[in-house]
């Protein structure tokens, strides 16, 4: 499976996610939403460079150009919550684009492990289109399988990029062996080595749904 991993380069995006990360500056939550919405620019303007393009003929006031602009019909699919902000930087940019979100959450049981439950789909067909799967973690991988699997049911896509910016060894390697044989291409902004006992990702940058939108019951 093709994987990118965006701060083994060297670009701005690599502030952004240092920001993120930075308990000093996750104080502020319209910053830490605004910064993964400007990563989630800078990666849908990556995934755009990989999509198929046609030649499209356009009037100007003052004849004709002939432009080469993307042919695919694209998906931004998303994992409720942390995925919103995400969501919204590549949908920015892929402002045509028709839209899908699922719900995903982790149930504790009294031992302290837990499931994930998925509990609300909104998807147009995916039949035959291009899927970008955008959630800013990725920790065991368990959200974006189970959340894959239930969008399946509106359809077989044709290519899936799936976009996330923290991920963890573990989690990827989970999400390659799944993806093994599917068409399908992984964007990531980085990858950390560890998972807690608690299957948090060490460094990460702490709970991505709280630190967006506060903290839940
Ligand atoms: O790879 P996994 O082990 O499944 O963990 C990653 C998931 O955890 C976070 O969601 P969370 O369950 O915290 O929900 P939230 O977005 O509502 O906070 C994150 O947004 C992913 O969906
Ligand atoms: O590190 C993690 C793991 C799951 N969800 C998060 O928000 N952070
Ligand atoms: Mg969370």
């Amino acid at each position: 499976m093709q994987t990118t991993i965006f701060n083994q380069q060297q670009s701005i995006f690599n502030r952004y996610i240092a920001e993120i990360r930075d308990t000093s500056i996750q104080t502020d939550p319209m910053r830490f939403r605004r910064n993964i919405e400007r990563m989630g620019e800078i990666l849908a303007y990556e995934v755009s460079k990989e999509l198929a393009y046609t030649e499209k003929n356009v009037v100007t006031p003052l004849g004709q150009a002939t432009e080469i602009v993307p042919s695919e019909e694209v998906v931004v699919a998303s994992i409720l919550r942390a995925g919103l902000p995400l969501h919204q930087g590549v949908l920015n940019y892929f402002d045509r684009s028709e839209n899908a979100f699922v719900s995903a959450y982790r149930k504790y049981n009294e031992k302290g492990d837990f499931d994930i439950h998925i509990e609300y789909i909104s998807s147009p067909s995916l039949d035959g289109k291009t899927v970008l799967l955008c959630d800013p973690m990725l920790a065991t991988g368990t959200s974006i399988e189970l959340a894959y699997k239930a969008l399946l049911h509106r359809g077989k896509p044709k290519h899936v990029h799936i976009i996330s910016l923290i991920a963890s060894q573990a989690g990827v390697q989970y999400v390659q062996n799944m993806f093994n044989d599917e068409p399908a291409t992984l964007w990531l902004g980085a990858v950390d080595e560890e998972l807690n006992a608690k299957s948090y990702i060490v460094p990460g940058l702490g709970d991505a749904g709280d630190l967006a939108y506060g903290s839940k019951i």
